[in-house]
């Protein structure tokens, strides 16, 4: 009797599918050569596994290879050696399922808020009207209806940021990559964009992966923190981020668990992030 219990207990899991991995990184390392020559290694033995629809922060000191791995992980620079897999297949070069953002919004001032919005779609062919339509809804959904035909110099900084993200959703592509978004604004507008970017992930489930040098943005966000070491950089630890969604950027700072959280992660970035000169460099 208790075997049949234990099997009745063991059935939920048995039938839970397993996680589809989206993402694979095989062994990756990679190196830089200097334009004197020197070598600068930058990367060693990469290895991960992200699930589908899952939210990845990568945290890591300064300088420690996250823009690269990130660049790496979406085809945008090729490693010294590994490979990167998208649902099994090797990405070699860009590809239309994946999202880039980088550090800056890279908006284009010549163009309109709608005609930036509808940059990607324009190279895709996708007709006049359609893009149009496409591009109205996404602008109304980011908050800023009635900025349609305003120039990127009339906007705010947060504002761009957010017409930044909606011109790569535009696209939608199946995974997102964004390389420290939000580095230069102010906390206000940063808490402001992270609670867009929970909501967005909210409603699409979105495969993202998110570097950032801020530990509690990246707490806030994901599900899972990636800590990287100093260079030559290798993953250090994973972590589960099990705080419950939907989630407010503002609010989850004052949980316990939020808390406890950033301890023990802190903890283990500490020694990454303490320079020989002392300083430090990362936004607790
Ligand atoms: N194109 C390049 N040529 C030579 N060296 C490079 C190049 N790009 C990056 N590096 C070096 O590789 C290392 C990792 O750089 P990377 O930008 O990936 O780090 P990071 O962790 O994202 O840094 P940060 O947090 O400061 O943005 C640095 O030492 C950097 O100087």
């Amino acid at each position: 009797m208790k075997g049949a219990d234990n099997v009745l207990e063991l059935a939920p899991a048995l039938n839970k599918k397993p996680a589809k991995i989206k993402l694979a990184v095989k062994d990756i390392n990679h190196m830089y050569l200097s334009s004197n020559g020197k070598p600068t290694e930058c990367l060693k033995d990469i290895n991960l596994e992200i699930e589908d629809h899952k939210f990845v922060a990568i945290v890591g000191p300064s300088g420690c290879g996250k823009s690269t791995l990130l660049n790496i992980m979406s085809g945008l620079i090729k490693p010294t050696t590994g490979d990167v897999f998208i649902e099994g297949k090797p990405i070699n070069g860009i590809i239309s399922r994946i999202g880039y953002m980088s550090q800056s919004d890279a908006l284009l001032p010549w163009r309109t808020v709608i005609e930036n919005v509808a940059l990607g779609l324009e190279i895709r062919g996708i007709t006049k009207a359609k893009r149009k339509v496409i591009a109205k809804e996404l602008i109304q959904r980011a908050g800023l209806g009635g900025f349609e035909e305003s120039y990127p110099f009339e906007l705010s900084g947060g504002m761009r940021k957010r017409v930044a993200v909606i011109r790569i959703l535009a696209l939608d592509p199946e995974v997102l990559f964004m390389d420290e978004p939000f580095g230069p604004l102010d906390v206000f507008t940063r808490e402001k964009l992270q609670d867009d970017i929970l909501k967005l992930w909210q409603e699409t489930k979105k495969t993202i992966v998110f570097v950032t040098h801020d530990l509690a943005e990246a707490i806030t966000l994901a599900d899972r923190v990636i800590l990287m070491t100093s260079r030559p950089s290798t993953i250090k630890a994973i972590y589960d981020i099990p705080l419950k969604r939907p989630r407010s950027a503002v609010e989850i700072r004052f949980e316990p668990r939020f808390l406890d959280l950033h301890k023990l992660i802190w903890n283990d970035l500490r020694d990454e992030v303490i320079e020989p000169k002392g300083g430090l460099d990362i936004a607790r």
